[in-house]
């Protein structure tokens, strides 16, 4: 014998019911079906009984309605005069409940006696049109056979009379039969309702008394998921749970099955599975018995509750006095208030419990009422109710005596920065549940799906602001490399968010690289640094970082804030790290504190890799005594271009054009560039130093400055015949013009040097940039860094290198 129950998706249209129909005729067991009402129909009498007690009219609407939804059902399914047959006698039906409706507006009163007759009408329709449509099956009432006390609304089965009720019906039983779910009723004979969701109930009482070899829940998902798949696009179906599991995942908001369904195919060991009517060939979740199984992950999946309240009761005259648990939990009970979840510390100083929000109001008079002593002398002097909270659960038997579960699971909560306002975890280690802010759930969701169902792949979630040459190159590296690197490396790097001054665009889905700009230009919202920071910071994604690729002050700006919402920076822009010490400082601090990273290879030597190995020296106990370095890829370029035929003024727009130079170059001819890139080496090199303490000898006098951009490019031919006269005798001296950086004893200093033939700079060529550091490992022979140090290319390849360290892979 199989029961197989479907709900109300399964049974919500001629189609759906067809598919029913196909399911049950392919068993080649004896079959008892259990269904619920036409999805969706339950609501609507229950709305039509409350728009009846509230005396409004509406309700004959609902009753139209829902008499309407049954006919059409009955006019597709049947033909001739099975259909006029069943039509009278569901029409028959639906008058007797138009007729307790109408009751209840004459009266104006609506019992829970009386809503749980109504209440049933749909299964009662349902199975009565399921069962004729289903040919040789026969119906049977579950409600004369499922006895309960009088609990009306979520009646309390009474087992010892119903279960020999339901064996002596079956007894000799062959075929199919068709049930109403839900239903139910008391030792009167009143009708009585087994909670929304009880028709899963009803099947498992009927499987439990048979002995069913299975039950099958139909319905309209594919099984069980690891998280909830509206949340969670990448969530997949369990194949196989215990008992406790399915349990532990339908309490806590997985809405797949009645949580009480589990109890009675557990205690007899009932298999039972979770099938899609839709998709019948679909594989499904299997409930079995509990057995710790080594092939599976630690946790099986993860469950929420939203519109959660806390409630604290605190007092240091709770500690060691018995009994306050019981009267607190007392005093919830006797408003029938459900506690979801409970914490409380060892020192016994506060209790915090977690009920449904909309019976918040309802526990804190209760509370207050049931202590009103302990308040007024002040041995509590809290209740406190904190509202719009969810609670998250993961749920495993094999989280059950391994170690680090909960250590991963709070360390990559917390680095993502989602405060946990309690925690519970029973002694069974069957569930770790947790509770967070309404707006954390969907991160909390994402942080902790990926980190135990998808720990194959991580993802970086990135915010890219600026699409000049840095950040076009930098998409267009992401975009070739993204297929490798989830093959080779695990890791997924997705596009989430792209900005330029005026637009943005963003989809937590990821945005395709592929015709971003035309998506941005057409698509995007208009936007400003703040409106994308707001975004940034609301989208709350895991896993999040915010590539600068601008040189923009005000974007620089930002970083503290997203820092602090926990979203790691990597930034091709010098502004931050060459700001004043302080502030420097202080986003190092941020990022340290939030476990996030604030990275800026990029900011010295473009992608060469000198503070990364600046910092493996420092952090591997070298002291840096010396830097002599020449650290501007365009004034490299500019001096080894400038000749009889190329005038200085040409060698500027030629490294402009290369892509080599600042967005504007005055950036590099002044000698601030090269003054940032020195004062973050110090900086990286364990020094305290300001811009004001770097000595800048210009090459070029601050009138060219002065003006616009275009002041300037008719400005600067004006040195032209300057610079070739002076080149002419450096040339003839066998020298070269460097512009060197340098620092020693606590002296720095940037400007024009002649270098003779033989020094390490001389050889330089084209915009490379060569670095030396002389330490107390490295002291005879500097250790020296040499290589492109400018070009949109190799920079984007470094801001590249960067987002991929955030993922730690
Ligand atoms: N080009 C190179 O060789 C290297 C460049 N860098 C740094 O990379 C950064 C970008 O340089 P490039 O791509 O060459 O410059 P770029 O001028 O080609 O690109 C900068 C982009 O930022 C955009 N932008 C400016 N202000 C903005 C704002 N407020 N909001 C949004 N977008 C804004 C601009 O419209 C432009 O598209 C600069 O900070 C530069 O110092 C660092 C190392 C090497
Ligand atoms: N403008 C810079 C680019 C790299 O930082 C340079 O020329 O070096």
């Amino acid at each position: 014998m199989k029961v197989l129950k479907f709900g109300g998706t399964s049974v919500g249209s001629a189609e759906n019911i067809r598919r029913v129909k196909e399911i049950v005729k392919s068993q080649s067991d004896d079959v008892i079906v259990v269904v619920s009402a036409l999805g969706g129909i339950t609501d609507k009498i229950l709305n039509a009984s409350k728009m009846a007690v509230l005396g409004t009219e509406y309700f004959n609407t609902e009753i139209t309605g829902i008499r309407g939804r049954h006919e059409e059902v009955v006019e597709s399914l049947f033909e001739g005069e099975k259909k006029e047959e069943v039509k009278d006698r569901v029409s028959k039906l639906l008058d007797e409940l138009e007729k307790v409706i109408q009751g209840v507006s004459m009266i104006g009163e609506l019992t829970p006696k009386t809503l749980d007759k109504i209440g049933g009408f749909g299964e009662r329709l349902s199975s009565l049109i399921i069962s004729e449509f289903i040919e040789g099956a026969q119906w049977v009432d579950s409600s004369r056979l499922i006895k309960t006390d009088s609990a009306f609304g979520k009646a309390q089965v009474d087992f010892h009379v119903t279960m020999p009720l339901i064996r002596e019906k079956f007894n000799g039983f062959t075929g199919i039969c068709v049930a109403p779910g839900f239903v139910s009723s008391n030792r009167e004979g009143d009708y009585t309702t087994l909670g929304r969701g009880g028709s899963d109930y009803t099947a498992a009482i009927f499987a439990a008394a048979l002995n069913a070899s299975v039950l099958e829940i139909w319905t309209d998902v594919d099984g069980f998921m690891t998280a909830d798949p509206r949340v969670i696009s990448k969530a997949y179906v369990i194949k196989s749970l215990s008992y406790a599991e399915a349990m532990e995942l339908s309490h806590f908001g997985a809405k797949v099955i009645y949580p009480p369904t589990i109890l009675p195919v557990y205690k007899k060991g009932i298999p039972t599975w979770i099938k899609n009517t839709l998709r019948p060939e679909a594989e499904g979740t299997l409930i079995t018995e509990s057995r710790k199984n080594g092939k599976d992950l630690p946790i099986k999946g993860i469950s929420s509750i939203s519109n959660i309240t806390l409630m604290t009761v605190q007092g240091l005259g709770m500690v060691g006095v018995t009994g306050i648990s019981m009267r607190l939990f007392g005093a919830l009970a006797k408003e029938n208030i459900n506690v979801i979840l409970i914490s409380q510390a060892s020192s016994e100083n506060s209790i915090s419990v977690a009920i449904d929000t909309t019976k918040a109001e309802l526990a804190e008079a209760a509370i207050r009422q049931e202590f009103e002593r302990e308040i007024a002398v002040g041995k509590i002097n809290k209740v406190e109710m904190e509202s719009d909270l969810s609670i998250v659960a993961i749920v495993g038997e094999n989280m059950k005596h391994s170690t680090g579960i909960a250590g991963k699971l709070f360390n990559t909560i917390g680095k993502n920065g989602i405060n946990i306002i309690a925690i519970a975890q029973g002694a069974s280690e069957l569930n770790i549940s947790w509770v967070v802010k309404n707006s954390d759930l969907r991160k909390t969701l994402n942080v902790v799906h990926e980190s135990f169902f998808l720990s194959e792949n991580v993802e970086v979630n990135v915010f890219l602001l600026g699409i000049g040459l840095v950040g076009g190159n930098l998409l267009n590296q992401i975009q070739h490399q993204q297929e490798k690197l989830l093959k080779e490396k695990h890791l997924k790097i997705k596009l989430v968010g792209v900005a330029n001054s005026r637009k943005m665009l963003l989809n937590r889905e990821g945005i395709d690289i592929e015709g971003f700009k035309d998506k941005l230009e057409h698509e995007g919202q208009h936007s400003s640094l703040h409106l994308y920071k707001q975004a940034v910071i609301d989208m709350n994604i895991f896993n999040s970082v915010f590539v600068d690729c601008t040189a923009a002050t005000a974007a620089a700006d930002l970083y503290a804030d997203l820092l602090n919402a926990n979203v790691s920076i990597v930034t091709a822009n010098k502004v931050a790290a060459s700001s004043e010490y302080e502030n420097y400082l202080m986003l190092k601090k941020i990022a340290k504190r939030k476990g996030v990273k604030f990275l800026f290879e990029t900011n010295v030597g473009a992608g060469l890799p000198i503070i990364n190995t600046l910092n493996d020296l420092v952090n591997a106990g070298d002291k840096i005594q010396k830097i002599e370095a020449v650290l501007s890829g365009t004034l490299n370029f500019i001096f080894n271009t400038i000749s009889a035929d190329v005038p200085f003024s040409q060698t500027i727009k030629m490294a402009k054009e290369q892509g080599y130079s600042e967005p504007d170059p005055r950036i590099d001819l002044s000698g601030i560039d090269v003054m940032r890139k020195l004062l973050i080496l110090v900086r990286e090199s364990g020094y305290k130093i300001e811009k004001e303490d770097v000595a800048i000898n210009k090459f070029v006098p601050d009138e060219f400055f002065a003006g616009s951009m275009d002041d300037f490019w008719a400005g600067i031919p004006q040195l032209d015949a300057d610079f070739e006269a002076r080149r002419k005798v450096l040339e003839s001296q066998n020298k070269c013009w460097r512009f060197v950086a340098k620092y020693e004893d606590g002296r720095a200093e940037v400007g024009l040097q002649e270098i003779t033939q033989g020094h390490p700079f001389f050889d330089l060529q084209g915009s490379n940039n060569l670095v030396m550091f002389t330490t107390e490992r490295y002291h005879e022979f500097p250790m020296i860094i040499k290589g492109y140090g400018a070009g949109a290319a190799v920079t984007a390849a470094g801001v590249f290198a960067d987002i991929i360290r955030v993922s730690n892979v």
